[in-house]
């Protein structure tokens, strides 16, 4: 027995086992009552003499001390009810050196209005944690799944099935396609057909946090690591998304720099947070996406190749939305019945004609602008069918959409468009001009250039070379 306790006099520990359990009773192997105090006596109307070597189911209504006793299993937190009433027991097995020897009960909560009292002060700690929990499921859980992602153009198809067969292995994805193509929609749609769904969906615009932001943005600081850190640190997004999926959106805009910290956590599946001096194991799948080609950016020091191959063990690439004219009015109505909802309308039909514009335009903005055009409509109709006096004026008044809609041919003479060639020949043909002309301006030096169109210097590579346009081509222009 433990040295200190012998030191207490008997009745001193009488009264400090009544103060630690308020109601206690220890039975042995058959259930016979050993000991049981005062109140739990006074409780069940019994004189504490009385009750020793009873059976407990005879002292205590509805008592399952004896099966304890019998099993060596704990009971915790178990409603026993009792005359007329319910309290919360917890009854644990007695081992002495290794041998089950009886059982020992005590009473949590007397009655009800104990209870009462009790989940008042935990109220406010559930509901904290409900609001938490809430915050969690809304922020950190995927909310698109395969089935939201429409399209049945091939190539958006071929994306779709490649994204869905991969979504259950842990490699790495990375998502090709430009702005507004639905790169973020499959990520949630990988994350939520994947084993790890469960666990949380953690989104990381790499442009949008600055450059000395993101790295403790990604892998969390210890306290003290800065001036204004916070106190006991924080978090990282890898270390939030443990056991779930990080999605590194923009990854094209990343550093250097912080493309080398990232490649050393994606190799040793460990993060070191900022000022930490100990390695924390991650267990998380990366799922990167860009609009930008990375391959090129490999070529011109942008984008470390390493980390490229580590990203890019399988690429999906999302075609742009004027690839698929054919999904546009599939999409357009899913979207129409979303916004329904939005703003509590329904039946609203889109007209033929508005179809025909809308298959016309080029969409630089891809379904991210076709949500934003058909919210316009939704928004400015009063009826129950769009037609083209809602679309924007940019769509309604394009040259093109107006030969679809005016069929008079002295419209088409005057206009300046060669029908001989689609439109995507008309735009590429005007951006390959823009390219030259800017060179041109700038004497042929290709940053002043790229700045003249207000693009960045990988997108002005990009379509030099997309272009095909040679250093001499310029120079004759120069020249001239
Ligand atoms: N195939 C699709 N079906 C239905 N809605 C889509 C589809 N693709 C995109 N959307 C919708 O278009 C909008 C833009 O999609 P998303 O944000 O995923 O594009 P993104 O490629 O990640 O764009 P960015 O590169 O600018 O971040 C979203 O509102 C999304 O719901």
């Amino acid at each position: 027995m433990n040295k200190m306790l012998q030191c207490l006099p008997f009745n001193w520990i009488q009264e400090i086992v009544n103060i630690a359990a308020e109601w206690i009773v220890v039975v042995d192997r058959d259930g016979k009552v050993l000991y049981m105090n005062e109140s739990y006596c006074k409780f069940v109307d019994r004189d504490p003499d009385e009750v020793i070597g009873m059976d407990v189911q005879d002292v205590i209504e509805n008592s399952r001390m004896h099966f304890v006793a019998k099993t060596g299993q704990a009971e915790v937190a178990e409603i026993h009810p009792i005359k007329n009433t319910e309290m919360v027991a917890n009854r644990y097995p007695l081992f002495i050196d290794n041998e089950l020897v009886g059982a020992v009960g005590t009473v949590m909560f007397r009655n009800a209005q104990d209870w009462l009292e009790y989940s008042k002060k935990v109220e406010p700690l559930i509901e904290e944690l409900n609001y938490y929990k809430k915050r969690f499921e809304k922020e950190l859980v995927s909310k698109y799944s395969f089935s939201q992602l429409i399209g049945s153009t091939p190539s958006f198809h071929a994306a779709k099935q490649l994204a869905e067969k991969v979504s259950a292995s842990s490699s790495a994805i990375l998502l090709f396609g430009e702005s507004g193509t639905g790169k973020e929609l499959f990520a949630h749609a990988i994350h939520d057909a994947s084993p790890r769904r469960l666990f949380p969906f953690v989104r990381v615009n790499c442009a949008s946090i600055p450059e000395h932001l993101l790295e403790s943005e990604l892998f969390g600081y210890d306290e003290g690591a800065f001036t204004g850190a916070k106190r006991g640190g924080k978090k990282g997004k890898f270390e939030i998304a443990n056991r779930g999926t990080i999605f590194l959106d923009e990854i094209g805009d990343m550093s250097l720099n912080m493309q080398s910290k990232l490649l050393r956590v994606l190799q040793e599946k460990e993060i070191e947070r900022v000022g930490g001096n100990s390695p924390i194991s991650i267990d998380v799948r990366v799922i990167a996406a860009t609009h930008r080609n990375l391959e090129d950016m490999v070529v011109l020091k942008e984008f470390r190749q390493d980390l490229y191959y580590r990203l890019n063990v399988i690429k999906v690439d999302i075609p742009p939305l004027r690839e698929r004219i054919q999904d546009i009015p599939l999409i357009a109505n899913a979207l129409l019945k979303k916004l329904e909802r939005k703003f509590h309308r329904h039946g609203i039909q889109i007209s033929n004609e508005v179809f025909q514009i809308l298959k016309s335009h080029h969409w630089p903005g891809n379904v991210r602008e076709l949500e934003n055009v058909i919210e316009r409509c939704v928004n400015v109709l009063t009826g129950n069918v769009i037609t083209p006096e809602q679309l924007p004026l940019y769509l309604y008044e394009n040259p093109s959409n107006k030969i679809l809609l005016n069929h008079d041919p002295s419209h088409y003479i005057k206009s300046d468009l060669k029908l001989t060639k689609s439109l995507k020949e008309l735009i590429e043909e005007t951006e390959r001009n823009a390219v030259i002309q800017a060179l041109v301006e700038a004497n042929g030096n290709k940053i002043e250039a790229a700045k003249l169109l207000d693009i960045s210097k990988s997108t002005f590579y990009e379509k030099i070379k997309y272009y095909n346009i040679h250093r001499n081509e310029i120079d004759e222009f120069i020249k001239n």
